[in-house]
C-alpha cells in the first residue's frame, strides 16, 4: 500500500539509478500532480530521458519508488523489501502510461487510423468499430482526420509525430510522458506538433515533457524541473526557474539556450 495524496499523479521518490557501475540519477525526487505539465530541462546527459524511462519501467531502479497513481511501477513491496513484477504485470502498468518518443515508431505497414486503433483493438480487446470512432475523434483532434487512411511513410515528420500522440492518447493513459517529442524535426514542423501538445496540455492531460523547448515551458508548464549531472538541481513555477534561475548550473544552461 502506498501512501500517496489522490492529488498526485506521479510520485518519484528518492530514486537512484546506475548503468554498471556509473550512477546516472541521484536521489531524485519529484511529484506531478494530476493535471500538471511539467518541463524537464537540463544539459545532454544530465539524466533527463532515463528519469522518463525509469518513470514506466523501461529501465530499473536501484533504490526509490515510483508511483503512478498510487500505484508501485515495476516492483512489489514486502516488508519493506522490493520485489521486481512479472513482465505480465508492467505491461499492464505501462498500458496507463503513455509514451511519445523522439522517433515517432510508427508501424509503417499500418495507415495512421490503424496505427492509433492497435492498442485499443489488441492491448484492450475493443471491437474493431469502437476503436476506429475512437481513433477518428483522436486523428480529428490533432488535426489528421484527412490523413487517417494514409502510411506513415505519405506522412511528414510533424504529421507522423501528431499521429504518434493521437496513438499514445489512445490507450487513455493517466500519464503522458514525452522524450525530446520535436528533437527529430526540422524546424518548419516543430510548431505544429508544440500546438497539438498545448492543446491536450489544456484538457487537463498530466504531462511530462523532455525538450529543449524553452518557449514551450514557459507558456505551458506549470512547472520547470532543471536536471544536471543526474539530479534535479531546480525546480518551480516556469517564471521563477526560467526569469530568475537560482543555481548557477541552470543560469549557465540558461544563459546559452535563451
Ligand atoms: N543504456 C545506457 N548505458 C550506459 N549509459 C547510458 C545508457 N543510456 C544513457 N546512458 C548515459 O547516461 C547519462 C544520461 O543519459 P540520458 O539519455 O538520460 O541524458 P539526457 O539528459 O536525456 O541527454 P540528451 O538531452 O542528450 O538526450 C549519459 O551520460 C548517457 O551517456
Amino acid at each position: 500500500m502506498s501512501t500517496v495524496s489522490s492529488d498526485v499523479c506521479v510520485d518519484i521518490r528518492s530514486v537512484h539509478k546506475f548503468y554498471g557501475d556509473f550512477q546516472v540519477l541521484f536521489d531524485v525526487n519529484l511529484e506531478i500532480a494530476k493535471g500538471e505539465v511539467c518541463v524537464v530541462l537540463g544539459p545532454s546527459g544530465s539524466g533527463k530521458s532515463t528519469l522518463l524511462r525509469c518513470i514506466n519501467h523501461l529501465e530499473t531502479i536501484a533504490a526509490g519508488r515510483i508511483y503512478v497513481n498510487g500505484d508501485l511501477i515495476g516492483y512489489s513491496e514486502r516488508n519493506g523489501k522490493l520485489y521486481c513484477l512479472a513482465e505480465e504485470a508492467i505491461a499492464a502498468q505501462r498500458r496507463n502510461i503513455g509514451m511519445v518518443f523522439q522517433r515517432f515508431n510508427l508501424f509503417g505497414h499500418m495507415t495512421a487510423i490503424q496505427n492509433v486503433m492497435a492498442g485499443p483493438v489488441l492491448v484492450k480487446g475493443h471491437s474493431r468499430r469502437c476503436a476506429e470512432l475512437l481513433a477518428m475523434s483522436l486523428l480529428e483532434r490533432v488535426g489528421l482526420a484527412d490523413r487517417a487512411r494514409q502510411y506513415p511513410s505519405q506522412l511528414s515528420g510533424g504529421q507522423q509525430q501528431r499521429v504518434a500522440i493521437a496513438r499514445a492518447m489512445a490507450m487513455q493513459p493517466d500519464v503522458l510522458l514525452f522524450d525530446e517529442p520535436t528533437s527529430a524535426l526540422d524546424p518548419e514542423l516543430v510548431g505544429e506538433v508544440l500546438e497539438t501538445m498545448k492543446d491536450l496540455a489544456r484538457t487537463g492531460m498530466t504531462m511530462i515533457v523532455v525538450t529543449h523547448e524553452v518557449g514551450f515551458a514557459r507558456e505551458v508548464a506549470d512547472r520547470v524541473v532543471f536536471m544536471d549531472q543526474g539530479r534535479i538541481v531546480e525546480k518551480g513555477a516556469p517564471e521563477s526557474v526560467l526569469d530568475n534561475p537560482r543555481n548557477p548550473r541552470t543560469q549557465a544552461f540558461l544563459s546559452k539556450v535563451l
